[in-house]
């Protein structure tokens, strides 16, 4: 630990005053304060992203640092990490003015809609960025609209990896070294002696780091509200995922049911739900809790039993609620009314109950919708609006839907507030009407 006293603001940071302006603050996160800034070398925009969670921002740095170079990913520049975290780690991103969230608003306010053409240029982007972190043995675990930034030339990135989470069964220390490797390797012995303690010092502190701290705490990065809730993190065998992960409307079955050993199908299940919710201009599935959101999905996509997703009933959560028999599900086509077939074809092949019956990235890339009439529009031909000129919802009346909270309260909550839910041995029951 070192005796140096902790700035409580980024405007205090020599280390990065010297370096860039800043210039205010453009948004805030669950745990991190984004501010637009300057570089002072060169006067590129710069995003300059807080994190005041050291898990979340060992996540998003090894997660940037390993997708480096990909076309749809954001692109980090640099960041400040401290090994004893005594100051917030900073993360030194590309600027990006706009996201998918502020585009579906804008189109949603003009009254029009997004043009077949220009939802297959969207979409292949997302998939690209999507691939590569898969490519790279990385799941995201928080896809949404806003977590899909855009240039002004309609380039979209994945962003907010503060969730993601490593495939493969690499430690961090294996896997940043045969990253440093091939890094030297490609730039032929570059790496400055500088870049190379910086390399040891974030192995070191991320190795310190793993060791104390247990897979529970994975997802629940700095958002207190998900740390309270017990039942969905408890104690769990090392190596387990949590089911803590997400924002609520994009989250798959499979975590809403409380799976510990899930794959990055959670992220295909986001893309179904992103997709619809691009072409119709409302999110599919807006589920006020866990249990609303599970009863949401089943209205449109019928029951969800042990023939459409085997050993769904295992899930730890599965049996704690039962939901009375769906006779006639509504099916995604109502939920995309007047939206071309392969639309709607896109969207079933993501949002399957199975996790294996979903089509992974790179095949959907390849998929023959996106070479038939309509092509799809040209990147800087699709309209962009700035974030805050797009007439986004209020951030009010997004949080009565967007809480990521889960577990018992969440149960407690819907079982007496809401009509036809029962108490039962098990736990609860719910009819609709
Ligand atoms: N690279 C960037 N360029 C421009 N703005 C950014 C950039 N990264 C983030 N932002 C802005 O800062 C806000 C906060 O970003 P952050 O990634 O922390 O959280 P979030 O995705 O909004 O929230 P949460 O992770 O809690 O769901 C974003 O909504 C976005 O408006």
């Amino acid at each position: 630990m070192s005796n140096r006293t902790r700035s409580w603001s980024i405007h205090g940071r020599p280390e990065i005053t010297t370096r860039y302006e800043i210039l205010g603050r453009v948004g805030s996160g669950s745990y991190a304060d984004v501010y637009r800034g300057r570089r002072l070398s060169d006067s590129l925009t710069v995003a300059l992203k807080e994190i005041h969670d050291q898990q979340s921002a060992v996540r998003e740095i090894e997660a940037l640092r390993s997708l480096h170079g990909a076309p749809n990913v954001i692109e980090m520049l640099e960041y400040f990490y401290d090994d004893d975290f005594e100051d917030d780690a900073v993360v030194v991103l590309e600027f990006l003015p706009s996201d998918l969230e502020a585009v579906i608003s804008n189109v949603k306010r003009r009254g029009s809609a997004i043009t077949p053409g220009e939802a297959k240029s969207w979409m292949l982007q997302v998939l690209s960025g999507v691939n590569a972190c898969h490519q790279a043995g990385l799941m995201h675990r928080d896809l949404k609209p806003s977590n899909l930034l855009i240039s002004t030339g309609g380039v979209l990135k994945v962003a907010d990896f503060g969730q993601s989470r490593v495939l493969q069964d690499l430690s961090f220390e294996e896997a940043t070294l045969k990253e440093a490797n091939s890094e030297k390797d490609k730039a032929s012995n570059q790496l400055t002696e500088a870049d190379y303690l910086k390399e040891l010092e974030f192995i070191r502190e991320k190795s310190k780091f793993e060791d104390n701290t247990s897979c529970l705490d994975t997802s629940c990065t700095g958002d207190s509200k998900d740390e309270q809730l017990g039942s969905y993190t408890e104690e769990e065998p090392t190596g387990a995922l949590t089911s803590c992960v997400g924002t609520r409307w994009y989250r798959a079955p499979e975590l809403l049911y409380g799976s510990c050993s899930y794959g990055p199908e959670v992220d295909l299940w986001a893309l179904g739900c992103i997709f619809a919710e691009m072409v119709s201009l409302v999110p599919l599935f807006r589920g006020v809790s866990d249990i609303d959101q599970i009863a949401k999905i089943i209205t449109v996509l019928g029951d969800l039993n042990d023939e459409n997703f085997s050993g769904c009933s295992n899930l730890p959560d599965f049996n704690k609620i039962c939901y009375s028999k769906i006779e006639n599900p509504t099916g995604l086509e109502a939920c995309l009314p007047n939206r071309p077939i392969g639309e709607v074809n896109i969207v079933k092949r993501l949002l399957c109950y199975n996790p294996a019956n979903r089509v992974p990235a790179i095949e959907l890339l390849k998929d023959r919708y996106f070479i038939e009439e309509p092509l799809p529009v040209a990147i800087d031909q699709l309209t962009v609006p700035a974030r805050d000129e797009a007439g986004k919802i209020s951030d009010g009346e997004w949080d009565e839907f967007r809480d990521v909270g889960s577990g018992p309260d969440d149960i407690d909550e819907f079982g007496s507030n809401l009509m036809g839910v029962t108490k039962t041995e098990k736990g609860f029951c719910t009819s609709f009407s």
